[in-house]
């Protein structure tokens, strides 16, 4: 038998617990051996009985020391206590309603236990422990895994099928590492990982079989996301946009200069959309350092090249901006740019969908309502996704599949960490717009206790009298559209109480229909709105830059990542601004996320510190991305070790940049597999 037969033929499993080990992802002999401890208990340093403290869990070497005892203080209930010795003292085994245990023990065994310590008069109790005999020590007497697993199987039967695999089968297991690189790297081998991953005898060899493993599950990533990366580029022929794109006259127009952050940005995008290799590229940027122009210069080239371009925003808000600028913008270069979201009525989509078909319309902004059918068009050259973390990879997909070969550009302004990046977005190029426009004044941050409220309030009053305008954010209730409503109308409610007459207040929601909502801020954008109350709709891209000051209510409940988004909503302008974080935070956690955001307004080390503080699974969902889901490395603990894994990958590539060298032959295979098995809809993109 070998490593890929089904488990059912393993010694001990057969077709019932098969069931159960499929029921969990386990269907071949292979599977088992990468199936991985969630914990581990140390059952391996033995307490002498007399050091036994109440509560605690210990193990025990001892000899069963006399016959047991069993009571039956009631009726259905039974207790039985075995005597147990080592040379400090003695102690008891209690089992409860188990009278048959009777059977397991003789006097005179050697045995260890392991169980909690309950001390009742004096008298040393250890409550129903387990325990194990002679040699075998995979219960009790060494470091135990714990699995995860489903209350159909047990840690026990799990750790005895394990075992078995491991005697019969690591032998088989083929590695894929050199000698020469494992030396280099640092690698112990594939069995002796595996084996100690599973039953590890000390902390030190437990540490080397995981930096093994994660190293291994890191490098295969990163191959295979490098690969088809290049597969991406080699198969697709892309669109050879022309070199002349009236950029210059469109910079000569606007009314600043654009950073060099930007131009190197704008270059690389020229670069890649002047080649015939399709573009897909990532532009990443901080709040508010001008992703929309470079947007809007790589429209206008593929314009001036023939081709029609799509931009697609996650909110209604942010198209209508994004559509309003692009046609403030581009209003001198006869182009033509529509906007295609949920709220049009019937008769004027239908207009557009035919002018988009015809070709009549070179720019087409919108929501999802993008990627629906019926959206065609005659010559996309341009796929835009703005504010990428809210679309999936198959959104993106999507809207490029709109054109033959579109070149793709992506904009995000969650500021992620670089060597998490390249794994999020492993099928991207990435650039990065790391400087902001000149003249940006650093936004002034002040986390305050609820009891500052009025204070508050009165600041705001002070720079609204000198015309300027304000955003109080309304917290955020757990996901929940409709609290978070009522919370938002509750804190409207209020503010507009205390400056009835004086000034005038609107109140934004997510609820709202598209056409309410855009009235609100265009009423807000002229002016006629000093205060603007709002859930988290004005999170992403909103842009008005007599605003100066933005109030977040609760702000404990956001996170970082999130609260440096909302407050990149002010400091857009010549104005001195303001982001006052109200908030009730009680624990240490809550008051360092407070303190990073008075502290700094790098976003790069604002996101760095969130999944710090916050850990993996809240930063953002991975699954969105369509990463696969990892066996034992992750992303967020072992940055290291990624590090290193990424620095390893680019040096096997830049010798050998298909795998197909002699000495890679093994990696290839299982980058392939990877490919084949999890990375399937990264590679159709
Ligand atoms: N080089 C520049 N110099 C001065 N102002 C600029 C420059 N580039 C862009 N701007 C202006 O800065 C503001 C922010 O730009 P933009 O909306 O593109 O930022 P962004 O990166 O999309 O930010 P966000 O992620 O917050 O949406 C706009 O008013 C824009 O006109």
């Amino acid at each position: 038998m070998n490593l890929y037969d089904s488990v059912q033929y393993l010694k001990g499993v057969g077709p019932k617990r098969a069931e159960k080990l499929k029921k969990i992802g386990i269907k071949k002999i292979y599977d088992v051996l990468f199936y991985f401890p969630r914990d581990y208990e140390d059952r391996s340093s033995i307490t002498k009985i007399r050091d036994c403290k109440n509560k605690e869990k210990v193990t025990l070497y001892v000899k069963v020391s006399g016959s047991s005892v069993t009571l039956r203080p009631k009726k259905g209930v039974s207790i039985t206590k075995i005597p147990i010795k080592d040379d400090t003292g003695l102690a008891y085994m209690v089992y409860f309603n188990q009278p048959y245990i009777n059977n397991t023990f003789k006097v005179g065994d050697v045995i260890r236990v392991n169980g909690r310590v309950n001390i009742s008069y004096g008298q040393i109790q250890i409550q129903s422990p387990i325990y194990s005999k002679g040699k075998d020590n995979s219960r009790v007497g060494s470091i135990v895994p714990i699995y995860p697993l489903t209350n159909k199987l047990t840690n026990n039967e799990m750790i005895k099928i394990i075992k078995s695999t491991i005697k019969t089968y690591t032998s088989q297991l083929d590695e894929i590492f050199s000698l020469k690189m494992r030396d280099e790297l640092n690698l112990i081998s594939i069995d002796e990982a595996i084996k100690n991953i599973h039953f590890p005898t000390d902390r030190e060899t437990y540490k080397k079989s995981k930096y093994r493993l994660v190293f291994e599950e890191f490098l295969i990533l990163q191959l295979g996301l490098f690969l088809i990366k290049s597969k991406l580029r080699e198969n697709k022929v892309g669109i050879e946009f022309h070199k002349y794109d009236r950029s210059e006259e469109f910079l000569n127009k606007l009314p600043f200069n654009l950073t060099s952050a930007q131009y190197r940005v704008f270059k690389e995008i020229k670069q890649d959309m002047e080649s015939t290799k399709v573009m897909n590229r990532l532009v990443q940027g901080d709040v508010g350092s001008g992703k929309t122009i470079i947007a809007i210069l790589a429209m206008l080239k593929s314009t001036v090249s023939g081709y029609q371009s799509v931009m697609m925003a996650p909110t209604e808000i942010l198209a209508t901006q994004h559509y309003d600028e692009i046609n403030k913008l581009l209003k001198d270069f006869g182009i033509r740019c529509e906007l295609l979201v949920g709220s049009l009525s019937a008769k004027e989509k239908l207009r557009i969908l035919e002018d988009v078909k015809n070709g009549n319309i070179d720019i087409l902004v919108g929501t999802h309502a993008l990627i629906q059918d019926g959206v065609d068009f005659k010559r996309l050259g341009l796929a835009i996704t703005d504010e990428q973390h809210r679309f999936g990879v198959r959104q993106r997909a999507k809207l490029s599949e709109k054109g033959k070969t579109p070149d793709v550009l992506v904009m995000t302004a969650t500021p992620i960490p670089r060597t998490l990046a390249m794994i999020l977005y492993g099928d991207l190029d990435i650039s990065i717009i790391d400087e902001l426009p000149p003249g940006r004044k650093k936004i002034d941050t002040y986390a305050v206790n609820n009891t500052m409220k009025s204070r508050v309030f009165d600041f705001v009053k002070k720079q609204i009298v000198q015309g300027r305008q304000a955003y109080i954010v309304c917290p955020l209730v757990e996901e929940s559209e409709t609290l978070d409503l009522q919370s938002a109308t509750e804190v409207y409610q209020e503010i507009d109480e205390l400056y009835k007459d004086k000034y005038s207040v609107g109140l934004l929601h997510g609820k709202m229909k598209p056409s309410d909502k855009e009235d609100i801020m265009n009423k807000f954008k002229e002016k006629e709105i000093d205060i603007l109350v709002s859930t988290t709709v004005i999170e992403v891209g909103v842009n008005v830059p007599n605003s100066n000051i933005m109030v977040i209510m609760n702000s404990e409940r956001f996170g970082l990542a999130q609260l440096h988004q909302l407050r990149g909503r002010v400091g857009r302008g010549e104005y001195k601004s303001y982001c006052i974080l109200i908030n009730e935070s009680k624990n240490k956690v809550a008051r360092e996320r407070m303190r990073i955001m008075e502290k700094t307004t790098d976003g790069f080390i604002i996101s760095e510190k969130d999944l710090e503080l916050r850990g993996p699974g809240e930063f953002f969902g991975t699954k969105q991305h369509g990463i696969p889901e990892l066996k034992i490395a992750n992303i967020f603990t072992d940055m290291e070790i990624l590090k290193i894994a990424q620095k390893e990958a680019q040096k096997i590539l830049l010798e050998d940049a298909t795998l197909n060298l002699p000495k890679n032959i093994k990696i290839r295979n299982r980058v392939d597999k990877l490919i084949n098995e999890n990375l399937k809809e990264i590679s159709f993109n």
